[in-house]
């Protein structure tokens, strides 16, 4: 599938429902987990491409492993290949991958002595590794550029013969992603500490553990229908499962921002109801340092409502699957819509036209095609490289089918 049209739609029902898979970041770290810890049993693991591509490239035995846009695959298995001692391999990424940075991680497993090299450009993958025992357990790293650094740090840190201590310099991004890590391996008994700017896991020597983690449903991908609800009549109703009111994941930051746009949502067993109550159409600010994926999603929001927003703690947005700040300003201009970014921050200016069958581009990122597509709620338009979505979300157009959207190819 290429471009697809999005014909102007509305949901077939008052009341609609649906089921997303496993959280793809909770899936990327059990899956390395799994391979550390092979007694532990998974279920709900998320059936995107990044999930896929982690599954793949654990169980290869090839010596080039190949993650093409899978930015926590990439981080991760960096520190998973620099300890399987005896083990050489080639790690490498899709164009955009060999652009988005790793020497911050590759220096901190170089100082607890890992042996990587860089294959093209200093920085940047692909990288060569060569496994290797690490006994050393200290090390300090920038943690203002990429969360993943450090979850990938801790991932292995329960393996090496000493544990780990990380101390985190400068202002921590992307918090919450550091914390499900640690809330993860506590759950199969790896003992951590985060206090102030330091990390400490202890290092478990047990064979195994033996039980049966669950993931819960994604809510990068729930964003969508939060954004769908908040432009629907009031009475919309849209129940997601399988969700958690006490969620391991940043992104369920969602229900408070939501209810700013006039969204209730309600926790019953393992579904989440997420419910137009009232308009509110009152300029929003927020600071997204802590959930960055749903920024997109946010910002389309807005524009589809005709109110301003003002984004903040956007910096990680310009290293993801692409300039996200560029790419927001580009698409909702071709819209209609005025943009001003920084490198860290987003404002759109209230406005009240949105043009029709504008070709908006996704630039190979997932989150583009998605955070658009409520849009369609509004006026008809087309995706470009629709199946982008298949990075995080391969069901969505169907799913989106299912609810009344008019989708042709
Ligand atoms: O650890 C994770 O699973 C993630 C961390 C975040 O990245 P940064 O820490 O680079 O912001 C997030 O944007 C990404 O989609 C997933
Ligand atoms: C940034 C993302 O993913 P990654 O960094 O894992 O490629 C994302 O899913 O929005």
């Amino acid at each position: 599938m290429s471009s697809i049209t999005l014909h102007k739609s509305e949901l077939k029902n008052r009341k609609s429902e649906i089921t997303i898979t496993g959280s793809k970041s909770e899936s990327n770290r059990l899956l390395l987990l799994k391979a550390l810890y092979p007694e532990i049993h998974l279920e709900n693991i998320s059936n995107s491409d990044d999930s896929q591509l982690m599954t793949k490239a654990l169980s290869s035995t090839s010596d080039v492993v190949d993650i093409h846009h899978a930015g926590t695959a990439m981080r991760f298995l960096t520190a998973f290949f620099a300890v399987q001692v005896g083990r050489e391999v080639t790690l490498t990424g899709s164009k955009r991958m060999k652009e988005r940075p790793i020497k911050i991680l590759v220096e901190a497993l170089q100082a607890l002595g890992a042996d990587i090299n860089y294959v093209e450009n200093e920085g940047f993958p692909p990288i060569k590794i060569k496994g290797k025992k690490l006994t050393k357990n200290k090390v300090s790293l920038k943690a203002n550029v990429s969360s993943q650094y450090i979850s990938a740090l801790l991932l292995i840190a329960s393996k090496l013969e000493n544990g780990l201590e990380l101390t985190l310099e400068g202002e921590i991004t992307s918090v919450p992603y550091i914390k499900m890590t640690l809330r993860l391996l506590d759950e199969i008994g790896v003992e951590s500490s985060f206090i102030n700017n330091t990390i400490i896991v202890k290092p478990n020597n047990k064979k195994t553990i033996a039980k049966t983690l669950t993931v819960e449903s994604d809510w990068s991908s729930a964003s969508y229908y939060f954004s769908i609800v908040a432009l629907c009549d009031i009475g919309t109703e849209i129940t997601l499962s399988s969700y958690k009111e006490n969620s391991l994941q940043g992104d369920s930051a969602l229900v408070k921002i939501y209810n700013e746009f006039g969204v209730e949502t309600t926790f019953l067993k393992n579904t989440m109801t997420l419910k137009k109550v009232s308009h509110n159409t009152s300029p929003k600010t927020f600071n997204l340092v802590n959930a960055p994926d749903i920024a997109q999603t946010i910002a389309v929001t807005c524009f589809a409502l005709g109110i301003a927003c003002d984004l903040k703690g956007l910096h990680t947005l310009k290293i993801k699957e692409t300039d996200r700040l560029v790419a927001l300003k580009t698409e909702i201009e071709k819209l209609g819509g005025n943009v001003d970014i920084s490198n860290d921050t987003l404002y759109l200016h209230p406005s009240n036209t949105i043009k029709e069958m504008v070709s908006i581009a996704t630039y190979h990122d997932h989150r583009m095609a998605m955070a658009f597509a409520p849009l369609a709620l509004k006026t008809s338009m087309i995706i470009e490289d629709a199946m982008v979505v298949s990075k995080s979300y391969p069901t969505f157009w169907d799913d989106l089918k299912t609810i009344g959207f008019k989708i042709s190819e």
